[in-house]
């Protein structure tokens, strides 16, 4: 996507857990405090799709919720990424389609079949993944009121594992992507790592 109008697509993945939300939130507010525009997003998508695909995630497993997810993607891409990215903003997006690598294999999916209902997705310019020991993951986890069947089935271990092949499938299409190690790190520092690997750095 490098190239349009002074956007940049930057796709905030990893483990349930980890920390993307509060990460992509963060790294929202320190671009914003630069001036410059960002659009804060995530998958599932806060369209009537995305929610209705969030609230059936309980209800739909496997290759139904493979393609629910998918057309909330299309949708999320076509009417919301592209436009921001169109008029020159940033859009961070809190989960895209290495998410679909990961959990959709935990829901029993092979790599070519997420790949074929995915393969329309526009590749961010940088794809972070972040990462930390499995045991603070879980942790995190055990605090949670309310788990997702997919965070019931995976394990932060298994999900690591997941997206580091998901990484090479990727790398292999070209693919731009980081690990951020967080363990240890404040959000603020997780930030400024990341910063420090756009095209055109940001203080
Ligand atoms: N850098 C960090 N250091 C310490 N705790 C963190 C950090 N980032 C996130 N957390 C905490 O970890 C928990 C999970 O974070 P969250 O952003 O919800 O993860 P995710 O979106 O990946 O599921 C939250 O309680 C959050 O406050
Ligand atoms: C983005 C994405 C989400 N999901 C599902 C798994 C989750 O149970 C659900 C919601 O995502 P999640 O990020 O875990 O939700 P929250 O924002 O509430 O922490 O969507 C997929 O199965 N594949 C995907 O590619």
């Amino acid at each position: 996507m490098t190239g349009t109008a002074g956007g940049c697509f930057i796709a905030v993945e990893g483990p349930n857990g980890v920390g993307k939300s509060t990460t992509a939130l963060a790294l929202t507010t320190r671009l914003e405090s630069r001036g410059i525009p960002v659009l804060l997003t995530g998958e599932p998508s806060d369209s009537p799709l995305g929610k209705l695909t969030r609230s059936a995630e309980s209800g739909l497993a496997g290759r139904p919720l493979a393609l629910a997810i998918a057309a909330d993607r299309a949708a999320h891409i076509a009417g919301t990424i592209e436009p921001a990215l169109s008029a020159g903003h940033y859009v961070v997006s809190d989960r895209y389609l290495p998410s679909s690598l990961v959990l959709q294999r935990l829901d029993g999916l092979a790599t070519a079949e997420i790949w074929q209902y995915n393969s329309f997705a526009v590749a961010p310019d940088i794809t972070f993944y972040l990462e930390h020991d499995p045991a603070i993951i879980q942790n995190r986890l055990n605090q949670r009121r309310h788990r997702s069947r997919l965070e019931r089935i995976g394990s932060p271990k298994r999900e690591l594992t997941l997206y580091a092949e998901a990484h090479r499938f990727l790398a292999a299409l070209g693919w731009r992507q980081e690990h951020i190690d967080c363990r240890g790190l404040t959000t603020d520092v997780i930030v400024t790592a990341m910063l420090g690997h756009l095209d055109q750095p940001i203080i």
